[in-house]
C-alpha cells in the first residue's frame, strides 16, 4: 500500500488528480477503497493542497461524479483545494480540451504565483508536452564521437536520425535502433552540466546536442536519399527536422531544390499551384510550430491567405496532421501473416484509388486486428492523409496510437434509439476532422449497439453531404462476435440479438475479411484452440447450455475463504514481494460479475499488502 500512504500526500504539494469516470465503474477501486477507509479523519490531509480535473460527458446523468466525489472526500479529509475545480465535458465544441486549456493555463499561473522558480524561464512554456516529472524520459549512451560516422547513408538511418534528434527535442521517450552495428543518435553532445546539488536526490543536467550533420551539402544529400524512399509527408517532418537542427545556411535554395518532393502528393491531388505550395507551407509551419518555432523564422515562401485552407485552423484536423508514426508500425506490413496481408492490401488499395468501402475484419482474439489496425494507421497517416483510430470501449482505445473512443470521438448520445443522430454541429472542429479523414478504425464495433454504428453512418452522411455508407468513408469495423455482445440493460436474449451489428440493415453491404491465424496461439496453442472450439460451439456440452471449464484453468471449490484465497495465490502469487512492480501488478487481473466481491478481493488484497 505504499502507493496510497499518507506518504503520498506530501505537505505542501499539488497532487493533481486527472479523472476518467465511466458509468458504474469507478477506476482505480483499490484507490478509492483505501481514500474512503472510515478510520481516516480530518487531520488526514491537513495541510494538503489539491486539485482536481475531471474527465466527463454532460451527456451522462452522473456528470463527472468521480471528479465530484474526489474533491469532496478530500475536502472531507481536510485538504484543501487551491485551484477551482475543472470539470472537462466531452460534448464541449473542442471536447474536453475546451475546458482543460484554460484550467491548465490558470494552473500554471497559480503555480508561478506560488513560487516562480518553478519556472525558470517564465511561464512561456508549451503546455502540451509537460509530462508527469520524476522518471527518466530519455535514454543517453555516451559514445567516442570517433567511432561515429557522421552521415547516415541509408533510408533506415535517415529515418532514426529524425526520430531520435525530434525524440531529443521533445523528451519524448527514448528507443533505441536494433540495429547494433549503428550508433544509438546521431547527435554530439555539447553541454552537460548539471543544474541540482549533488546532494540533492535526482541528478538534473542541462544537455545540449549538435546533429553530426552540419553542412548544408550533407543535408542536401540527406534529402536526394530521402526522396528517393520517403512518402513526401515524412520528407516535410523532415525538412522541418532539419530547419530547426542542423539550421542550413540557406534554407531557400533546399526549398527550391526539394520542393518537387516536399509536394509529390498534393501536386497530384489538386491543380492550383499556390494551393499546392500553401498546403506544403503549413504542414512544415505545424511542425515548427509544433516545436515552438515560427515559419516567418526561416527563409521560406509566405503562406498565401486568400487561399481556403480553413481546415487546418481547426485544432482537432491539425492535431491529426501531426501525430508522429512509430517506426515499427510502418514496417509492420512486411511481417503481416496470410490473412492480415490480404485485408491490408485490400484496404489499401481502396486508399490508395479512393474507393469508398465498408469493412468488417472478424478477428478472434489473438489473431492480430490490432497489430493490422496499426500497420494500417501508420501507413495512411505516413501519406498524409488522416486516418482516426476508435474502439468501443476506451480499455483498447489505448492499443492504438492516438486511439479515442467511437463515444467521444463522434459524439454517440447515451440513450439511442432507431433515429439517433451523434452530437456533432456541422461547422465544428469534430465535423471538419471527420470531414477530411480518409479511413475511420471502429475496433470491437462487435460490442457497440447497431442503433450507435447506425446514429454515426446518418450523421458522417449528413455532415459530408454524401449518400453513401458512412459518408463515403473507408469504415473498417473489427472485433469477435463470439466474444462479449452489446450490453442491453435488462435487455432479453431477443432484444441483445436485436442490437447486434449484424442485424443492421448496414450489415448486408459490409464486406468481411477473416483473420484466422492465432498469432498468441504461438505461445499458448492448448489456450486458443479451446477458446476457438468454444466459440464455435463445438466444445462438448452439458445440458445444451453449460461447457465445463477444464481443471487446470480452476480453482477447485472448498469453503468460500479458502477458495478465494487460493485464487488470488493463483494469481497474485508472492504479492509481498512480486507486487512492487508496477508491471506484476498490471499484467493480470480478477474480473467478478459482482461489485460487493470485487470489493470482498479487493480488501483482501489490501489486507495482503499491510500484513507483515
Ligand atoms: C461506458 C462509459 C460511461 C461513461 N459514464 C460517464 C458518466 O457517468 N459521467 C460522465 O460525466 N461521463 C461519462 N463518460 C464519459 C467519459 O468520462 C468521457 O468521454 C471522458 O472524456 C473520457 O474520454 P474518452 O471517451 O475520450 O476516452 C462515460 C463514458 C463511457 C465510454
Ligand atoms: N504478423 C504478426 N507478426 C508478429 N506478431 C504479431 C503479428 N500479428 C500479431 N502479432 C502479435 O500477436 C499478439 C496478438 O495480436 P493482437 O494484439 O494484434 O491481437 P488481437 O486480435 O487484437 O487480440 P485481442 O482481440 O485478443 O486483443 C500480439 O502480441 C501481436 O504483437
Amino acid at each position: 500500500m505504499e502507493a496510497y500512504s499518507r506518504a503520498g500526500f506530501p505537505y505542501g504539494a499539488a497532487e493533481i488528480f486527472s479523472l476518467m469516470q465511466h458509468m458504474g465503474f469507478e477506476p482505480c477501486s483499490a484507490f478509492w477503497t483505501f481514500l474512503l477507509q472510515r478510520s481516516l479523519n480530518r487531520q488526514w490531509l491537513e495541510k494538503t493542497n489539491y486539485i482536481v480535473f475531471g474527465l466527463g460527458d454532460s451527456g451522462y446523468h452522473k456528470y463527472n461524479f468521480v471528479a465530484k466525489k474526489l474533491d469532496k472526500r478530500l475536502a472531507d479529509l481536510g485538504g484543501t483545494i487551491i485551484l477551482e475545480r475543472g470539470l472537462g465535458d466531452d460534448q464541449h465544441s473542442s471536447g474536453y480540451e475546451g475546458s482543460l486549456d484554460p484550467w491548465m493555463s490558470s494552473l500554471w499561473t497559480m503555480l508561478y504565483n506560488k513560487n516562480p522558480k518553478f519556472f525558470p524561464k517564465g511561464l512561456n512554456i508549451f503546455v502540451s508536452d509537460m509530462k508527469i516529472i520524476g522518471q527518466p524520459k530519455v535514454e543517453i549512451t555516451y559514445l567516442d564521437s570517433n567511432a561515429v560516422h557522421s552521415q547516415p547513408s541509408t533510408q533506415i538511418d535517415l529515418k532514426l536520425l529524425e526520430k531520435d534528434i525530434v525524440r531529443c527535442r521533445t523528451m519524448l521517450s527514448a528507443k533505441k535502433s536494433n540495429d547494433k552495428s549503428k550508433p544509438d543518435y546521431f547527435l554530439k553532445l555539447v553541454k552537460n552540466q548539471p543544474i541540482t546539488r549533488a546532494s540533492y536526490d535526482k541528478d538534473v543536467r542541462h544537455l545540449e546536442f549538435e546533429p553530426l550533420l552540419s553542412t548544408d551539402d550533407n543535408l542536401s544529400q540527406c534529402l536526394v536519399e530521402a526522396s528517393l524512399f520517403q512518402f513526401p509527408s515524412t520528407l516535410r517532418r523532415l525538412f522541418a527536422t532539419m530547419l530547426i537542427f542542423c539550421e542550413p545556411g540557406n534554407v531557400r535554395k533546399l526549398w527550391d531544390d526539394y520542393y518537387d518532393s516536399l509536394s509529390e502528393d498534393y501536386r497530384k491531388q489538386y491543380g492550383c499551384v499556390e494551393r499546392v505550395q500553401n498546403m506544403v507551407l503549413i504542414d512544415i509551419r505545424v511542425f515548427l510550430e509544433s516545436m515552438s518555432k515560427k515559419l516567418s523564422d526561416y527563409d521560406l515562401p509566405n503562406v498565401s491567405s486568400h487561399i481556403d485552407l480553413q481546415s487546418r485552423g481547426y485544432r482537432e484536423v491539425q492535431e491529426e496532421y501531426s501525430i508522429n508514426v512509430e517506426y515499427e508500425d510502418l514496417h509492420a506490413p512486411d511481417s503481416l501473416n496470410l490473412d492480415q496481408k490480404f485485408a491490408y492490401d485490400e484496404i489499401m488499395r481502396h486508399v490508395d484509388e479512393n474507393i469508398p468501402g465498408v469493412f468488417f475484419i472478424d478477428g478472434p482474439g489473438g489473431t492480430g486486428n490490432t497489430f493490422l489496425y496499426k500497420a494500417l494507421l501508420a501507413n495512411i497517416r505516413v501519406r498524409g492523409l488522416i486516418a482516426l483510430a476508435t474502439t468501443t470501449s476506451g480499455v483498447a482505445a489505448n492499443n492504438m496510437p492516438r486511439g479515442r473512443t467511437a463515444h467521444s470521438r463522434f459524439g454517440i448520445p447515451p440513450n439511442l434509439d432507431n433515429n439517433s443522430m451523434c452530437n456533432i454541429t456541422k461547422q465544428s472542429g469534430k465535423a471538419q476532422l471527420l470531414r477530411e479523414a480518409k479511413v475511420i478504425i471502429w475496433d470491437e464495433a462487435a460490442m457497440a449497439k447497431r442503433q450507435a454504428v447506425e446514429a454515426v453512418d446518418r450523421t458522417m452522411q449528413d455532415i459530408t453531404d454524401e449518400k453513401l455508407s458512412f459518408g463515403g468513408k473507408i469504415m473498417v469495423m473489427g472485433g469477435d462476435f463470439i466474444q462479449v455482445l452489446p450490453v442491453v440493460r435488462r435487455g432479453t436474449r431477443a432484444q441483445i440479438v436485436d442490437s447486434s451489428l449484424q442485424m443492421s440493415p448496414l450489415w448486408a453491404s459490409v464486406k468481411r475479411l477473416r483473420l484466422n491465424i492465432n498469432m498468441r496461439a504461438v505461445n499458448d496453442p492448448w489456450f486458443s484452440d479451446f477458446l476457438l472450439r468454444v466459440g464455435d460451439g463445438k466444445e462438448e456440452t452439458l445440458d445444451e447450455s453449460f461447457i465445463r471449464i477444464p481443471d487446470n484453468m480452476s480453482i477447485s471449490y472448498t469453503d468460500k475463504t479458502n477458495s478465494v484465497d487460493a485464487l488470488i495465490d493463483a494469481i497474485f502469487p508472492s504479492l509481498q514481494s512480486n507486487g512492487v512492480g508496477s508491471k506484476f501488478i498490471i499484467s493480470r487481473a480478477i474480473l467478478s460479475t459482482k461489485t460487493e466481491s470485487v470489493d470482498e478481493i479487493n480488501n483482501k488484497l489490501i489486507e495482503r499488502f499491510y500484513g507483515e
